[in-house]
């Protein structure tokens, strides 16, 4: 018998795609097919990386495609394809168009990798996470949305700037949709085990916290053409790590929560925890009454602007 390496397919070679084959292939998950509709992109895009791996040392085959028979049998697809915002723009306003992108997208992913698991990075991001479950039929815990892990990274590497220690040593969460809407959640971010309200002011605190909030924007301020890619393409690839290597590392991700929270049906951003069976566990964490009301209004977004689609 010969072992097989993992297989990451990642739809989508643009900005956030292409950064997340790069990721992918240096940490030595598996072999990586990347997919996009533009003929010519992805290939030269893998070709690019696949000359990248003798300098830096990694084993990986690293194909670039049009046709989703080479997707074939993929253990974890990240999802990229789609339009990103432009200055004045919000995610939501990606609804429509998305949708479509979204729908196709997982139409053949699911008809060549039947067994795999869904990361969808895709904005509006909780919206896109259920076009993925509704389309592909796949079981819940096989279809999650990355958001938190950014949201978090964000929320963490402002704590470290303002603080002057080591991003290692913050840990952070976030939770609720990927929108204007989302919940830094200081009483659980420390620093060293210390809880961040123990080391800043509540004016300091809620700076950063609405730096959080705005972090994806702030960028698309500064770019002008598109939107975040360089932690996006991190963020969703050390989700799928966490699965490959059934590393059950508890992330903030966009998961189906019923009963959880009492979310009644909609995919939003909540502790879990990701190992080799996907979305193995929701963790539900005591909240504040200030904390549940704002996490609630984060929902009912979600919720609105799932109702508009129509598949
Ligand atoms: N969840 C999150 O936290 C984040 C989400 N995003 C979202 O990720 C998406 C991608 O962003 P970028 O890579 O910066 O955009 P991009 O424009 O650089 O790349 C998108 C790619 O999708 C491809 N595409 C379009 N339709 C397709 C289809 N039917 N099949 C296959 N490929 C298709 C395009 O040809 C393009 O190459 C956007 O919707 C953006 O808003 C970006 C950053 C963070
Ligand atoms: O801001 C955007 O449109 C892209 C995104 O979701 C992020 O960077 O958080």
């Amino acid at each position: 018998m010969r072992l097989k390496r993992k297989k990451i397919t990642v739809v989508g070679a643009g900005f956030v795609g292409a950064t997340a084959a790069h990721w992918a292939a240096a940490k030595e998950l598996g072999d990586v097919c990347l997919i996009d509709i533009i003929e010519g992109m992805p290939q030269g895009k893998a070709l690019d990386l696949m000359q990248a791996s003798p300098v830096e040392g990694f084993d990986a085959q690293i194909v670039g495609t049009n046709d989703y028979k080479d997707t074939a049998d993929s253990d974890v697809v990240i999802i990229t394809a789609g339009l990103p915002r432009k200055p004045g723009m919000s995610r939501d306003d990606l609804l429509f168009k998305n949708t479509d992108i979204v729908k196709t997208v997982t139409e053949n992913i699911a008809k060549h990798s039947p067994n795999a698991y869904l990361i969808i990075v895709s904005n509006p991001l909780d919206a896109m996470v259920y076009v993925a479950h509704k389309v592909s039929g796949f079981p819940t815990h096989r279809v999650m949305g990355m958001a938190g892990v950014l949201d978090a990274a964000r929320f963490r590497a402002f704590i470290a700037m303002e603080l002057n220690v080591s991003v290692e040593d913050v840990t952070a969460f976030v939770l609720g949709g990927h929108g204007d809407t989302m919940v830094p959640l200081p009483r659980y971010s420390t620093v060293a085990g210390i809880p961040l309200p123990d080391l800043l002011p509540p004016e300091r605190i809620q700076a950063l916290v609405e730096r959080t909030r705005n972090g994806g924007a702030e960028i698309v301020n500064l770019l002008k053409t598109g939107s975040a890619f360089f932690a996006p393409s991190a963020s969703a690839v050390s989700m799928a790590e966490s699965i490959l290597k059934d590393k059950k590392r508890i992330m903030p991700c966009a998961a189906y929560c019923d009963k959880e929270y009492g979310v009644g049906g909609y995919f939003v951003g909540v502790p879990v925890k990701l190992g080799a069976g996907g979305v193995e566990q929701v963790i539900e964490i005591t909240l504040l009454p200030e904390e549940k009301a704002a996490f609630q209004k984060s929902v009912d977004a979600v919720k609105s602007l799932v109702q508009k689609i129509q598949l």
